[in-house]
């Protein structure tokens, strides 16, 4: 039986530093973002589940955002260079983690840069944007990783949201969601469906037909609830104040079978 894991780590006492590139900055509730984050461990639980805990990078502001440190496909894990400076210092408790829990472990290498909120897995299809975090040299490294195990790589431009998967996450049946004005280039999905809110594109695939959302999207919810998916909502406000979602606080491992 293939394990249910997924990496999550627990906010910064900085978090407030945290980076923001296309929206204004506002101020962060610390003990509510605390509280959202137990939460939103919680929730991966509740649907089946066993949350990891990285080592807490504390000195890192947004090392919350677990999920841009590393890509996972099928057993072998990729570590990101982060494209931002302040968040190089999250890979090394990421890669110990997952070197732990039995991956293979690959890294991006100079001059590449790469941020795993950047890669949208599809089945073995995997969508990388190329944007303000990652570059073409991290795109042609994570095709030297994965294309060999059978994945196959999609560049995807990424000029209006900070990485790719804040503008498009996958329904379970494959069909690509996303909030259309910030979507680049569409048509290079072969399915899109276009949702009414920015935050409404960003989905966790809880199984079962359950999507995990954030509650900032309450028409999204509507209209994949309309469409027979199960929402599960979450409140992660004092994240998405600095352009987080609900995709970058955890990564989900279904392949390992330790
Ligand atoms: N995958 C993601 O969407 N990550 C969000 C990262 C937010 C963080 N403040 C950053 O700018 O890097």
């Amino acid at each position: 039986m293939p394990s249910k894991k997924a990496l999550i780590r627990r906010p910064s006492p900085r978090l407030s530093e945290g980076l923001v590139t296309h929206i204004e900055r506002e101020e962060i509730d610390a003990d509510l973002a605390g509280r959202q984050w137990e939460v939103y461990a919680e929730a991966l639980r509740t649907h089946g589940w066993e949350t990891v805990e990285v080592d807490p990078a504390d000195d890192c502001p947004d090392s919350v955002f677990v999920e841009d440190a590393v890509v996972v496909y099928r057993n072998v894990a990729l570590i990101a260079r982060p494209g931002a400076d302040s968040r190089r210092g999250e890979t090394g408790g990421v890669e110990e983690a997952v070197a732990r829990l039995g991956c293979s472990v690959n890294w991006v290498w100079e001059p590449g840069t790469l941020e795993g909120g950047d890669v949208l897995k599809v089945g073995d299809t995997i969508y990388v944007g190329r944007g303000g975090r990652t570059n073409a040299a991290g795109v042609q490294q994570l095709k030297a990783v994965f294309e060999p195990l059978g994945a196959r790589v999609v560049a995807v431009p990424v000029s209006k949201v900070l990485h790719l998967k804040s503008a498009v996450t996958a329904l379970p049946d494959g069909t690509v969601i996303g909030y259309a004005p910030l979507v680049d280039t569409p048509s290079l999905f072969p399915r899109f469906l276009p949702v009414p809110e920015e935050s409404g594109a960003h989905v966790v695939l809880l199984d079962g037909g359950k999507l995990l959302m954030a509650a900032s999207a309450p028409k999204t919810a509507e209209l994949l609830a309309d469409l027979g998916h199960e929402p599960v909502i979450v409140d992660i406000s004092e994240f998405e104040k600095l352009e987080g979602c609900v995709t970058c606080l955890s990564v989900r491992l279904r392949e390992l079978y330790i």
